[in-house]
């Protein structure tokens, strides 16, 4: 009744749209109608950037010649072909590599996710899988994307692979998100245990993923170069699928064929800044002692090609073609959203609530100050890419329903004990900041979703809201402000109107960041 009531000023001074509240069961249906869109469209997102298509992009074979094309580069084949990969989208990658060079394929050996040859199975994705006698060998480990036992096994498997290689040898690397994780090496004395907590600790107090993998890559046999100079002199072809803002191929799954360019002092101002230096175990701090003696120097990767065949863009490129495909004006926003997940939050709500009031803005002052503000925060969160002048002129000049995408990965730092993951957490910071205060004549809905199909440690991909939700919830019981004090976003939305708003998808095989949509429909 309060937000009815708290509404009506807002329709009072908004003259150019018509304005149809509708019935309640209208709404819903119109509530409805956006949802069916969103799930449709992160659906069809994910599929665009499935790894058999990406592969086959990259990669031409002449079957005469037996000549492989990698972009403007040509490699010999003649039964000298070694595959090595460690990823969340490699089983799919290794399969298409597979498919395609198959004849040439000595030997291989992957890393994946545990569980993912389960679920391609289960869910009838043959494309994703290798043959049944498959000369590529694959390791399942890294469960919740931690390095263990498994990973390690199949890391020591891959260096044994690359060390055999001879200068007569190729040797392609897939390589994903997610592949940190299941490529670790530690430089003896590191223990595996002690890489992990290190890792865990810098990622639950904020670090961003660029300072995580430099530390990783300082401590690693295999990182920051270590694969590449594991394989000399063989020529090494490195085909990566991107899971990092602005595709670095230095710090995507921490660059195991790229030198590495950072020295001791980096790490330490690292392990500085987020107050772990003192606590170091006395491991650590010899193998980073020992570093700058012992860098994997630049001239080790001149054998290699990197290529980036996929990427977040690629995806929300593919987003914006399907969204306008029903019905909607759609913009990308920006492919670099990084930054404290509270004012990524922040940001959205604004953007709904500015892009909602916009046929007000002439005759009242508050709008005007919360798109200053709008301005002001995108321009704190620095994101180098952001069309947000470009996005409010598509709000403002539509017809009708408008999509905003953006891709990305904010930060989330842990406080709480609870369970959840970045995706689901924005969702509801989204939420909570759309329900603060009545929007525009507009129905709104935000989406937000990792295409990898796992939002942290659980098993849903992320979750989509409407500034009603958190209204419902206390309706229900539940305390949104609550939920997010103690990082437990999954426990909040599996509860909430029993999971409606939760995705699911499963392992989907790939990876390329997480996906934001903000659907807004004038009524
Ligand atoms: N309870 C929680 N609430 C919110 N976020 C969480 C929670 N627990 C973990 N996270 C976040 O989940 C992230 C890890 O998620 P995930 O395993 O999906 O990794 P990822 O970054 O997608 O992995 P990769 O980049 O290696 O593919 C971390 O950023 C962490 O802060
Ligand atoms: O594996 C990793 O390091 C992250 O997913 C970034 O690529």
């Amino acid at each position: 009744m309060a937000t009815a009531l708290q509404v009506l000023p807002c329709m009072a001074r908004a003259p150019l749209r018509p304005l149809l509240w509708g019935r309640p069961g209208a709404r819903l249906a119109s509530g409805m109608a956006l949802a069916e869109h969103a799930r449709k469209l992160f659906e069809s997102t994910i599929a665009a950037v499935l790894p058999g298509p990406m592969m086959h992009r990259a990669l031409s074979l002449d079957p005469g010649s037996g000549q492989l094309k990698v972009r403007d580069r040509s490699f010999q084949l003649r039964q000298n072909l070694y595959l090595v990969g460690f990823g969340k989208a490699v089983l799919g990658m290794a399969a298409a590599a597979e498919e395609l060079l198959g004849k040439h394929l000595v030997q291989g050996v992957i890393s994946v996710p545990k569980g993912i040859r389960a679920t391609m199975e289960y869910t009838g994705k043959q494309e994703m899988l290798l043959k049944s006698h498959s000369c590529v060998q694959v390791f399942e480990g890294a469960e919740d994307n931690l390095p263990d036992h498994d990973a390690l096994r199949a890391a020591l498997a891959i260096r044994q692979l690359a060390e055999g290689l001879t200068a007569d040898d190729l040797l392609l690397v897939l390589i994903s998100g997610g592949g940190s994780a299941l490529l670790p090496a530690p430089i003896p004395p590191v223990t595996l245990e002690e890489k992990q907590t290190l890792t865990k600790l810098l990622a639950a107090r904020g670090a961003t993923i660029q300072e995580l993998n430099t530390i990783r890559k300082a401590l690693s046999q295999l990182k920051g170069g270590g694969l590449a100079q594991a394989a000399y002199p063989a020529q090494v072809i490195s085909l990566i699928l991107s899971d990092v803002v602005g595709d670095p191929v230095d710090v995507i799954a921490s660059g195991p064929t790229v030198a590495s360019v950072h020295n001791v002092q980096d790490c330490l101002h690292i392990l500085n800044r987020y107050g772990l230096r003192a606590a170091l175990p006395r491991s650590v701090k010899t193998v980073l002692a020992q570093a700058d003696s012992d860098p994997h120097g630049p001239h080790t990767c001149g054998h290699v090609l990197n290529v980036i065949i996929g990427s977040n863009a690629l995806a929300l490129a593919e987003a914006q073609k399907q969204a306008e495909a029903l019905g909607y004006r759609a913009i990308v926003l920006s492919t670099a959203m990084q930054g404290n997940v509270k004012s990524v939050a922040q940001f959205y709500g604004l953007l709904a609530r500015v892009a909602g009031a916009h046929p007000t803005l002439p005759s009242t002052g508050t709008p005007v100050e919360e798109g200053e503000q709008l301005h002001e925060l995108a321009a704190e969160l620095q994101l180098p890419d952001l069309q947000l002048k470009e996005a409010l002129k598509v709000v403002a000049g539509a017809e009708g329903p408008v999509c905003l995408l953006a891709g990305g990965e904010p930060t989330v730092q842990l406080q709480g004990s609870g369970k959840g993951g970045r995706n689901q957490e924005l969702a509801l910071r989204v939420a909570a900041e759309l329900g603060r205060r009545p929007l525009g004549p507009i129905d709104v809905l935000f989406l937000s979703g990792g295409t990898d199909g796992r939002d942290g440690p659980t098993e849903a991909a992320g979750a989509w809201v409407m500034p009603e939700l958190a209204n419902q919830a206390t309706a229900e019981g539940l305390d949104v402000a609550t939920f997010l004090a103690h990082n437990d976003s999954h426990t909040f939305f599996h509860r909430f109107q029993g999971g409606a708003h939760l995705l699911y998808t499963g392992l989907t095989g790939t990876n390329v960041m997480d996906v934001h949509f903000l659907f807004l429909k004038p009524r």
